[in-house]
This record gives C-alpha cells, sequence and structure tokens, in this order.
C-alpha cells in the first residue's frame, strides 16, 4: 500500500523516476559504495564520479544504505534545492550522526534558528571592511616568501600554503596567530589545532571585562568571532562548538584551492607569464580588494582553478517534507521527481563544472581565457548559492589573489620540478597527492 500511495503522490504532481543505478545489491546499495571506495583509493574518485553522470544521466538515484539518494549535476535542481526550495530541504539530520560527536551544534551542522543564529553571529567576520584588511595577510605571506629559496633548490609550496592559511585563518578568527611559518614554532599544519587555548582566553577575557577590566574595547576595531561568540555563551562545550563549525569548513580549503592553482602555474608559463604581466601592470602600488578585483585575468585563473580542480566536489541535504525536483525523472531525463520526506540529493559541482553542455567540448581543460565571455549564474557554483552559501566567498578569492600577487612580483618564473600529472589526494577537499613541487627564479630587480 505504501507504494501505491507513492505512485499516486508521484502521479498527482506530474513527476516522473529518475533513472537508477544498477545495483547488484538491492537492499543495502552497498556495491555503490564498494566502487566508491576503490574509485577513492586509486585517487580515480574524481573520474569515476564524471564518468558516472556520463553513463547513467545528469540525475540518477542511488540506493544508499537502504535510502533513496538523488545524484545530480544539473543546475535547475541545484538551484532548487540551495535557494528556491530552500526551507523543504535540512543538512541537520545528515550530519547529526558524523559531526556532532566531533564538533556538537553550531552554523555548519544545524538547520532553522539555531543555523540562523550561527549564521548572524559568524557574518561580521566576513564582512567587505574585514575581508578587504589585507594587512595581516601581508605579514604571514612576508613570512612565507622570506622562507623560499632563491638558489634553484626545488621547493614544495603545498604544506606551505597550508600553513600559511592556517596562521591568517587563526589571526582572522581567534584574534591571536598560530604562527606556524615562524621558524622556530614550525607546527606540522596539517595536524589538528588546540582551539582550547583560544577558548580559554576568550572567556576569560569577557570574564574580565564584566569584571572591569578593558580588555575587550582595546581590540574593538578588529570583529574577532571568538569574542563576540564568548560575549554570547561562556560555556566552554557551546562556544567550542560554534567556532569549529566555522574553522573546520575552511580549516585547508584556501590552501587547497591556492595550492591546485600554483600547480597548473608551475606546468603552464604562459598562464603565469600572462598573470604577471596584469600584475606588474600595476607597478607597485599597494593591493587592494579592489586593486585585486580589477585584475581580470588573474580572476579568471583564480575561478579556472576552482572549476577544474574542485576543493568541495558536491554537497548534500536531506527532505524535510515531501517535496519535488524540478527535473531529472522520466525517459527524455525532463520531468519532475517526487521526493519523500527523508530522501536524500547529492548535488554535483564537479559534475555541474565538468558539463561539456556548459563549458564546450574542452570543458576538462583549464582555460582562463573561457571567462571572458562567460557570466555564469548557478552553473558556477564552488561556494553553492543561496542562504547557505559560503560566507567565505570573498576573502578567499581575495587571499588567493594576494598571494598569487605577491608572487608574480617576486618571481619571474615557476619552474615543474615534478613529472606526476595533478592526482587527487582527498582530505577535507581535494589537493595534489604528490604536492607543488617547484622552482622559483627570482625577479631581476
Ligand atoms: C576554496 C575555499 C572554499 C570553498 C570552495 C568553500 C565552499 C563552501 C561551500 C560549497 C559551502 C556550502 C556547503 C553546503 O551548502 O552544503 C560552504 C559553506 C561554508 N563555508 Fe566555505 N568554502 C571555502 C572556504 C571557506 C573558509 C576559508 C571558511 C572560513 C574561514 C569557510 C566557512 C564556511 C562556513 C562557516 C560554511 C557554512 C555556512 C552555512 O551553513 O550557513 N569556507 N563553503
Amino acid at each position: 500500500t505504501r507504494h501505491v500511495a507513492y505512485v499516486g503522490a508521484r502521479k498527482a504532481r506530474g513527476c516522473e523516476e529518475p533513472r537508477k543505478y544498477p545495483h547488484k545489491d538491492p537492499f543495502l546499495g552497498l556495491d555503490y559504495w564498494r566502487e566508491q571506495r576503490e574509485a577513492a583509493q586509486k585517487s580515480q574518485w574524481l573520474p569515476t564520479s564524471k564518468a558516472l553522470f556520463a553513463q547513467y544521466g545528469k540525475t540518477y538515484e542511488v540506493n544508499n544504505l537502504g535510502q533513496r539518494m538523488i545524484h545530480s549535476m544539473e543546475t535547475q535542481n541545484i538551484q532548487s534545492v540551495w535557494a528556491t526550495n530552500f526551507n523543504s530541504w535540512g543538512l541537520q539530520p545528515l550530519r547529526e550522526g558524523i559531526a556532532v560527536p566531533f564538533f556538537n551544534h553550531g552554523i555548519n551542522t544545524t538547520d532553522g534558528d539555531f543555523w540562523r543564529h550561527g549564521r548572524a553571529l559568524a557574518r561580521p567576520t566576513f564582512a567587505r571592511t574585514e575581508v578587504a584588511n589585507l594587512d595581516f595577510l601581508k605579514k604571514h605571506v612576508d613570512r612565507l616568501l622570506e622562507q623560499l629559496p632563491t638558489d634553484g633548490s626545488t621547493v614544495d609550496l603545498q604544506p606551505l600554503f597550508s600553513c600559511l592559511f592556517l596562521d591568517a585563518s587563526t589571526e582572522f578568527l581567534f584574534g591571536e596567530s598560530m604562527d606556524s611559518l615562524l621558524p622556530d614554532q614550525r607546527e606540522d599544519c596539517t595536524s589538528f589545532i588546540k582551539v582550547d587555548q583560544y577558548i580559554d582566553k576568550a572567556i576569560q577575557s569577557v570574564q574580565d571585562a564584566k569584571a572591569g577590566s578593558n580588555e575587550l574595547d582595546e581590540k574593538a576595531e578588529q570583529y574577532v568571532l571568538i569574542d563576540e561568540m564568548a560575549k554570547q555563551t561562556q560555556d566552554k562545550l557551546d562556544l567550542r562548538s560554534q567556532i569549529l563549525t566555522v574553522f573546520m569548513p575552511g580549516r585547508d580549503s584556501t590552501a587547497h584551492a591556492l595550492s591546485n592553482v600554483f600547480h597548473v602555474l608551475a606546468r603552464k608559463p604562459d598562464v603565469y607569464k600572462k598573470s604577471r604581466d596584469e600584475v606588474l601592470q600595476h607597478g607597485d602600488e599597494e593591493l587592494t580588494f579592489e586593486s585585486l578585483k580589477s585584475m581580470k585575468y588573474l580572476q579568471w585563473v583564480l575561478n579556472e582553478g576552482l572549476r577544474t580542480h574542485p576543493t568541495t566536489a558536491q554537497s548534500y541535504r536531506m527532505a524535510l517534507h515531501d517535496t519535488q525536483l524540478p527535473t531529472g525523472g522520466g525517459k527524455g531525463g525532463k520531468s519532475p521527481i517526487y521526493i519523500r520526506k527523508g530522501d536524500t540529493v547529492m548535488a554535483s559541482m564537479w559534475g555541474l563544472h565538468q558539463d561539456k553542455d556548459i563549458w564546450g567540448e574542452d570543458a576538462a581543460e583549464f582555460k582562463p581565457e573561457r571567462w571572458r565571455e562567460l557570466k555564469p549564474i548557478w552553473t558556477f557554483v564552488p561556494f553553492l548559492g543561496g542562504p547557505r552559501t559560503c560566507p567565505a566567498q570573498q576573502m578567499v578569492i581575495t587571499q588567493e589573489g594576494y598571494v598569487l600577487t605577491r608572487f608574480a612580483r617576486a618571481f619571474e618564473r615557476i619552474e615543474n620540478m615534478d613529472p606526476n600529472p595533478w592526482t587527487e589526494a582527498r582530505r577535507i577537499g581535494f589537493q595534489s597527492k604528490f604536492g607543488v613541487k617547484v622552482k622559483l627564479i627570482p625577479a631581476v630587480p
């Protein structure tokens, strides 16, 4: 009877079934997970994901451990779930089991009012004025550049970028940097940082302020997220969860994105030269949010980096009640799909960004020039969109642009010293398995 009711409700909505992954295990769909795991072990997860869409269509259904999951790389569906039909979908039920033991609750794991509150609290951190303040990043980039060899020896930029953004983001969110780039403080930047010391300090500051000290006022010109959060809750676990759910999504992603761009630049000297020529046209003027934005070629390079080397390849939502997806059903794949409460959708930004129907036959190639004519709306969504869009988007692009510009001023050429092609290493996002090993040729003053 459940099936009859389902078919009735589907027909009433004019919906049709999507194509289905041909499971050998029809009960739990374990064969699908086995295929995914094997692909990941062989560093072939990204090509495999692309091949599945090519084989089963841009929207298809998978049995995910007994639950219905729709995979889609189609703009219409992604826009519907992330924006126009936002209230029908949530992520809290999905992250409950995985993230909560670690994060407890915060902006990145909850829906509804709790999420809205966390987002409002984090918003000033990513406001234009904060993002445009490049002074604090300058200090860390100066340190990085000082450490780079200029004698022609090989250096791996990837771990150094991890340290750079760890230092910058701890300063940005906690008001105090890890300083892992300082030679005598060298930490393993890929290890998990000890957040508790920051939390204790923030709680202490609020308590001191309440007791009459003016320490909070002295720092008032910079919006330090942890201090603002500590004003609202001095419960250590609560504060830890709130701050981690802002810190963790960005933990390494800017470093990954930038490493991926440098991986390409080392192999495409013409792209580096064009980027550098544009940077040099600006002389040695002070770099600002606006001047970086005005460097068009540079922006194309960064976009192309995010398109061809995803840091976030896909995301998930669960239906909070019965609803529908606008497309992907029926023989032609154009009918809406009926969704029941509890069904999950997986949106593949990676699939969308590689779609030849959108990007052309050369979709897989890194070609900054393609952006000359493009003004994509919902076809280029590395940060997704809608009410939950990545709040750090402007900050990421600004910081990536700043570092690239400083390299262009300092180095005439970047030579590749690694015979391997870009091979995926999947951590929280994707980065190069063999690092970014290069030789740097300094600019002649
Ligand atoms: C290349 C760099 C980055 C990329 C590609 C990226 C991408 C994304 C995407 C796709 C989402 C939406 C996820 C979803 O809706 O399921 C997201 C959310 C988020 N990102 Fe980023 N991100 C980047 C860097 C950062 C950084 C540096 C930070 C913080 C310092 C950050 C903080 C967040 C937060 C807090 C959310 C959750 C927003 C919410 O749920 O309302 N991200 N990011």
